[in-house]
């Protein structure tokens, strides 16, 4: 009998010296990535991460519980290395780059930030969308180009983490225009609202909502999104034409991949998803792609962080499939189970 290759990876993953199915999810993780690959001996090579981080006009809304400063604050702390996603990254063997998409600092060519700033930061979409359609399609060359990059340093699994204060507006808004889930289900604590920031923040992007009418994929990114998810989706577009295996963070970063999975929809083949936020709409915004999570770890807190935790179950996935024994080459008798 000839199988063609998704048999013959399910046929591998049921000889290996286990019980049939017992290593659960990874060995769903462990096919994905054979499919991916078209081998059934998928390799993960030249691990990395790109953090994006812009500022947001609406963020002088009070839409957030945190003042504009932190992203470039946050930014010149990657630099350092004293980020969640810096330990992370470094514990496991993640090339992590940082890229200025438009934060309102001039970091003067400070080595260790890459300079792909668009704007210094979105329009306040109160009054005016976020980018305009120019701006936007910069920003998704950005990103194309900087998973290009990665691509030409040999690394087949990447991921993308954001930094920007106010950030969860904008993907909240998205995943509201994109799936036409109610804005209330959409709309989150971010950072750390308190109740009536909560229901500031609702009024202030309901208020937005309500302002535009656009349908297109591009528009609606670019009337309700921002620099860094922006990049994000333009980088998730390249990662797909390179066929990279593609691992999503949390709400806001994914909201990137909503927008580029309206634009093409084949992005999923390619994505796992790493964790599912404690932000309100990440359920919501998982069930409307109908994907699941690896993770559940009640993290809010974006930079990557989920992408890092995630990667080396991950490869744990492709290691399992690869080194383990066969019944056969291990002479242990399949009957055994
Ligand atoms: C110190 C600090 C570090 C962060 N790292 C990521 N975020 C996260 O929180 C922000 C989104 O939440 P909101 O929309 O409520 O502003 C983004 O910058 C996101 O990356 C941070 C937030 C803070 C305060
Ligand atoms: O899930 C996320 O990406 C997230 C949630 C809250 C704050 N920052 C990021």
């Amino acid at each position: 009998m000839i199988m063609n290759l998704e048999q013959r990876l399910r046929h591998k993953l049921a000889t290996r010296t286990k019980p049939v199915g017992s290593l659960g999810r990874l060995e769903d993780i462990a096919l994905r990535i054979g499919l991916i690959q078209q081998s059934t001996v998928p390799e993960l090579h030249n691990p990395a991460i790109i953090l994006f981080a812009a500022d947001h006009g609406i963020a002088c809304e009070g839409v957030s519980s945190c003042p504009r400063e932190i992203t470039h604050q946050m930014v010149l702390n990657f630099v350092a290395g004293g980020g969640g996603i810096n330990v992370l990254a470094r514990q496991h063997g993640i090339r992590l780059s940082v890229v200025d998409a438009g934060v309102d600092f001039d970091f003067e060519g400070l080595s260790g930030v890459v300079d792909a700033k668009v704007a210094r930061g979105s329009n306040n979409m109160l009054y005016e969308p976020a980018m305009t359609i120019e701006q936007c399609e910069r920003a998704m060359e950005w990103g194309r180009q900087m998973v290009e990059t990665e691509f030409e340093r040999g690394c087949n699994v990447i991921g993308f983490g954001e930094m920007g204060i106010g950030n969860s507006s904008p993907a909240a808004l998205l995943l509201h225009k994109y799936s036409g889930i109610a804005l209330e289900d959409c709309v989150g604590r971010g950072a750390g609202l308190s109740d009536s920031g909560l229901e500031r923040k609702y009024s202030v992007l309901k208020s937005v909502a309500r302002r535009y009418d656009v349908r297109e994929p591009l528009q609606i990114l670019a009337t309700f999104g921002g620099l860094e998810i922006a990049m994000i989706c333009g980088g998730v577009l390249q990662a797909r034409r390179r066929n990279m295996v593609i691992i999503a963070d949390g709400f806001i970063a994914t909201s990137g991949f909503v927008a580029a999975h309206s634009m093409e929809p084949d992005i999923l083949d390619n994505t796992l998803f790493s964790h599912l936020s404690h932000e309100k709409g990440h359920r919501a915004m998982l069930d409307y792609l109908g994907v699941e999570a690896i993770l559940q770890l009640d993290l809010r807190l974006g930079e990557g962080t989920g992408v890092a935790l995630a990667y080396p179950i991950i490869r744990s996935a492709t290691l399992l499939i690869n080194q383990m024994a066969s019944f056969e080459s291990a002479a242990v008798a399949e009957t055994a189970i």
